[in-house]
């Protein structure tokens, strides 16, 4: 390797473009994210963000264009161990505990290490709701819990999508704490925001969202 080369950026994404009966959603979008970086995905309702981050968790397929991860092309296994999707809905299993949601995650997941549930509660604010029921929770206490799992998770690359929805102040300043402390530990994040809400205040690049005409 020359003195110069640059290792590949976490994540790499070229033409990438999404078609809903044919009609475009997104693209074709060129961006990298690299480690210790924070990408603001900014649009209208609509613009296709949500889309976006689907398609980068590999829920949704595109249909064109190039994600590569470390240099090495998106298939599913390493999408899989490279991407935590922090979605809209909360996701949890309404008749497990709060720690019975992490324990259940954390197998499927893996875990990053060093990190234990407890610890990950304390972080958000849920120390003390261990045994409460994931339908018992508040829709910011749902979010909350949505967050321990993200900061559970063993992957670098978290694709947020309007996390500050439903959150209070001190939630929203929770989320910029956990994205300062995930971009300083190596890892990266997009978070999607139509800027009504805040936007953490690591912001490194910016992709402004358009429908295609
Ligand atoms: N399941 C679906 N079936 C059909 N159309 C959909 C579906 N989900 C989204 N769309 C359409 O795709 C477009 C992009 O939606 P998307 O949810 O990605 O936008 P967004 O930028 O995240 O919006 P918001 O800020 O409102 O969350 C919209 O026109 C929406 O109506």
């Amino acid at each position: 390797m020359s003195p110069d080369a640059r290792p590949a950026p976490l994540m790499y994404v070229q033409g990438l473009r999404f078609l809903r009966n044919d009609v475009p959603v997104f693209g074709p979008l060129d961006f990298e994210v690299g480690r210790g970086e924070a990408l603001l995905v900014q649009g209208a309702n609509g613009a296709g963000k949500t889309t976006l981050l689907r398609v980068l968790a590999g829920l949704l397929r595109a249909d064109a264009g190039t994600v590569a991860f470390d240099g090495r092309p998106a298939e599913a296994l390493l999408r899989a161990e490279t991407t935590a999707y922090l979605g809209h809905l909360p996701g949890a299993k309404a008749d497990l505990s709060v720690v019975e949601n992490l324990e259940y995650l954390c197998g499927l997941q893996g875990r990053r290490p060093n990190q234990s549930i407890e610890a990950a509660l304390e972080v958000v604010g849920l120390a003390g709701y261990e045994d409460a029921l994931a339908r018992q929770l508040s829709a910011g206490q749902k979010k909350r819990l949505s967050l321990a799992r993200l900061w559970l998770s063993p992957a670098p690359l978290w694709l947020m999508d309007e996390p500050y929805a439903n959150l209070d102040l001190q939630g929203i300043e929770l989320v910029n704490r956990m994205v300062k402390a995930h971009l300083a530990d190596g890892g990266a994040t997009l978070v999607t925001t139509h800027g009504a809400y805040a936007a953490p205040p690591v912001r490194t690049q910016l992709l402004e969202l358009r429908r295609p005409h």
